[in-house]
């Protein structure tokens, strides 16, 4: 701004010549001398500087914002930023639209409870074309444990979506949209992000998926239990940057952990009669209260069993571990 040409501001011309003649060319120029001394450098007098500096300020001022237009701002990056709809109503709606763009929403449960099922049919829904609602883009898919199912995809699919399914070729174009990425090691999980941040510049990618983070050290990390000597402390924050760098969805799976051990706190598994309840919880999220919906997962993937949300309190939810992501998902049972 103090470098606009104080030439192209709009000034009379009697006075922007004489600007000119004397080399004050910039705003930066003019600001940066008192009235008098403009004065005595234009030879011209004091009503006439006083006018042309207070318009060389209004012109290079950054305009003023209002408590509201920032406000106004903020909510329209928000919107910008945007979200991923899970088509799971109450989920979506206490995450403000669905999983959020540009940050890590990390996933964690036992093992069986249903977070593969999850990611699925998010990469499904990232792959559908925007006219039904989807991303319209590629999705990565890091299969750490090799359990991902082309098969189940397509069920889940054919069923969820079954009026884009069976139009011709749309299932194959969907499929060929979703890479599956199955690193057998650390060094290679390391390769394969350092892949993704070319595909994220190309702006193709729409959706990562890494279903499971800590099947790559299970173990490993238990006995030190210090985050700076976690063997992926730098993979973590190499994934938060890709999320803020490229604003799409990123989503982890890991197994939950609880802080005490002996998960006297948070109990993942009761037997009670023979009836299965799976939970899913949203927790440590900057836009939900703690939430808890029931569900189940059937042909057509996981679906609440309603739609409305119990808030759930005291220490429980907040003995779920996590990486300090932007919100968890925590899905448990009771059986
Ligand atoms: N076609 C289907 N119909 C109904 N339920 C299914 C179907 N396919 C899988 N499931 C359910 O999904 C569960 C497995 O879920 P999933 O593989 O997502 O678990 P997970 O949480 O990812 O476990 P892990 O941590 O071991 O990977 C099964 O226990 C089964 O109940």
């Amino acid at each position: 701004m103090a470098n606009r040409f104080i030439s192209e501001m709009g000034l009379p011309k009697s006075i922007a010549n004489v600007f000119a003649a004397r080399n004050v060319k910039t705003a930066k120029d003019a600001l940066s001398l008192t009235e008098f001394e403009l004065m005595e450098l234009l030879d011209v007098g004091l009503a006439e500087v006083t006018s042309a500096v207070a318009y060389i300020s209004e012109m290079v001022c950054p305009p003023f914002e209002t408590a509201l237009s920032l406000l106004e701002q903020r909510v329209q990056n928000e919107h910008l930023a945007g979200h991923l709809p899970t088509r799971l109503k109450g989920l979506d709606k206490a995450l403000c639209g669905g999983i959020p763009f540009g940050v890590v929403t990390e996933l964690v449960g036992p093992a069986g409870i249903g977070k593969t099922q999850f990611c699925l049919k998010l990469a499904l829904l990232a792959s559908l074309p925007t006219s039904y609602g989807g991303l319209d883009g590629q999705v990565i898919y890091i299969d750490v444990e090799s359990k991902f199912s082309s098969r189940r995809m397509i069920e889940i699919g054919s069923k969820s979506f079954p009026e884009v399914f069976y139009r011709e070729g749309m299932a194959k174009e969907m499929a060929g949209r979703i890479l599956v990425l199955q690193p057998s090691s650390l060094p290679e999980f390391t390769d394969s992000l350092q892949q993704i941040k070319v595909l994220l510049l190309q702006n193709k990618l729409k959706l990562l998926i890494i279903d499971s983070m800590a099947a790559l050290v299970s173990g490993e990390f238990e006995q030190t239990n210090n985050p700076r000597q976690h063997p992926l402390a730098w993979h973590i924050s190499f994934i938060k940057s890709l999320a803020e760098l490229s604003r799409i969805p990123i989503i982890v799976t890991n197994q939950v952990r609880s802080q005490t051990h002996g998960d006297s706190l948070f109990s993942f598994q009761h037997t009670v009669g023979a009836n299965c309840q799976r939970y899913l919880k949203i927790a440590k999220s900057p836009i939900s209260p703690p939430l808890q919906f029931c569900f189940e997962i059937t042909a057509s993937g996981i679906s609440l069993l309603s739609d409305d949300g119990v808030e759930v309190s005291g220490p429980q939810i907040n003995a779920i571990h996590s990486h300090g992501h932007s919100a968890i998902i925590h899905c448990s049972d009771t059986c």
